[in-house]
């Protein structure tokens, strides 16, 4: 279904519920399928986590997670603990694509039982659950963090936890961190020196608790981006949102202080406002934060600054290619745009195409970072129900905050 958004303004002050992170999600649901005394809150409705819900209830032999990265990980490690348990794990043909070896010889190394279906290196693959008996690896943390967040979930089952060293510069730290503030509140110990983890085996998790998921502040930037684009004076108040976050696309607070955009927090709630018309060139290094990438290149283009993003090298085994995406959609839009495998320059730019279809690969970033342009020229949105592998109400959110959408 493509969509078109016509020109359009944000109501002067609004406020939208926004689903629970999907990185706190994906990661909670495996950990309560290990340790099932805890319960949950505010668990995204997003596609992935959806699928990941119900691989880790199914008994079917073949386990198909569509396009959903961080459940392909993270189940390839727990398959891999699951004893007697034969299963293939599979995807969309992008996730056939998606590189997997590191973490898959990783498990290995820890005596899983795993072999590729089709192409070495790739999903799908035949795990065969067994018990794993080592504790100690090391693997390149250069190309994914869900490699390394796959391998601390299951850590504290294995019968002497893990010893994790990490190769090479560190990809997506605050995604790590994540993993081990979430181990951390279910009472499993760890620990991170320099480039070595450990955690403690812990069979059973202390008291029942209930743990809220955060809700999603990938998901937040495309209002980032709204407010940067919209009058002074526009506030849009997002929940359930707090300073201390786990999610490391909380520095958008920092980020968008750039375009205008100013941040204050509330109970459960963060109110953005555009204070300031007023932008100059861009220069950000985004190897902690990959998926607000989109977001930040189309908000500079469509505030006709230019800007120079590094630390994108983790983009091309997205979704999709979205350094590739990116500059094709953008120069649709009538910008211009220089990619290397690792990085993205916008040049400065002062008008915009109008009704431009803008293609979004499977990708529901394409889609939702593109949105905003609407605030500047009418433009249509190929596939608009990709949002639903993150954020299925999107566009109804959109919708009520003032932009007017027709199929
Ligand atoms: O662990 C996670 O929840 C994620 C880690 C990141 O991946 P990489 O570590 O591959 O960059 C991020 O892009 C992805 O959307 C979610
Ligand atoms: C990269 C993403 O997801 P995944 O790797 O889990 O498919 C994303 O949501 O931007």
């Amino acid at each position: 279904m493509q969509i078109t958004l016509q020109k359009s303004e944000v109501l002067k002050t609004s406020s939208v519920k926004i689903t629970g992170s999907k990185s706190e999600s994906n990661r909670l649901l495996l950990l309560k399928a290990l340790y099932p005394v805890f319960n949950l809150e505010n668990v995204s409705n997003s596609d992935d986590s959806n699928l990941m819900t119900n691989a880790l209830v199914t008994d079917a032999d073949v386990v198909d997670i569509h396009h959903a990265g961080t459940a392909m990980r993270f189940l390839t490690a727990f398959f891999s603990t699951q004893e007697g348990r034969e299963v293939t794990l599979t995807g969309s043909k992008r996730m056939k694509e998606r590189p997997i070896k590191i973490l898959v010889e990783a498990l290995q190394a820890l005596g899983a039982d795993i072999t590729y279906a089709e192409n070495e290196g790739f999903p799908p693959l035949q795990i065969k659950g067994k018990k794993l008996t080592k504790n100690k690896v090391s693997l390149a943390a250069n190309v994914s963090s869900q490699y390394i967040s796959a391998l601390l979930l299951i850590a504290s089952k294995l019968e002497n936890g893990l010893e994790l060293t990490l190769e090479g510069e560190i990809t997506s730290v605050p995604y790590i961190k994540m993993t081990l503030s979430l181990l951390d509140q279910i009472g499993v110990e760890t620990s991170f020196d320099e480039n070595v983890i450990t955690v403690k085996p812990s069979n059973n998790v202390q008291e029942a608790k209930t743990l809220v998921v955060e809700s999603d502040w990938s998901s937040a930037s495309y209002y980032f981006s709204i407010v940067a684009l919209s009058h002074i004076g526009t506030e849009i108040t997002l929940s359930s949102y707090k300073e201390a976050s786990l999610q490391g696309d909380s520095v958008l607070v920092d980020i968008y202080k750039h375009f205008g955009v100013e941040v204050t927090f509330g109970e459960n709630a963060v109110t953005l406002k555009k204070v300031r018309l007023n932008v100059a060139p861009l220069e950000l290094d985004l190897k902690n934060a990959p998926d607000i990438a989109q977001t930040i290149a189309v908000t500079c283009f469509a505030m006709g600054i230019s800007c120079d993003l590094t630390g994108l090298h983790t983009l091309k085994i997205k979704e999709t290619d979205r350094l590739v995406a990116l500059k094709t959609e953008i120069e649709k839009l009538g910008g211009d745009v220089e990619i290397t495998d690792k990085s993205l320059y916008l040049k400065p730019s002062d008008s915009i195409n109008e009704m431009v279809s803008i293609a979004t690969y499977n990708d529901h970033r394409m889609a939702m970072a593109f949105a905003p342009i609407a605030l500047r020229a009418p433009v249509v949105i190929e596939d608009a129900m990709v949002v639903s592998k993150s954020y299925p109400t999107f566009w109804e959110d959109l919708k009520a905050i003032g932009f007017k959408i027709s199929e």
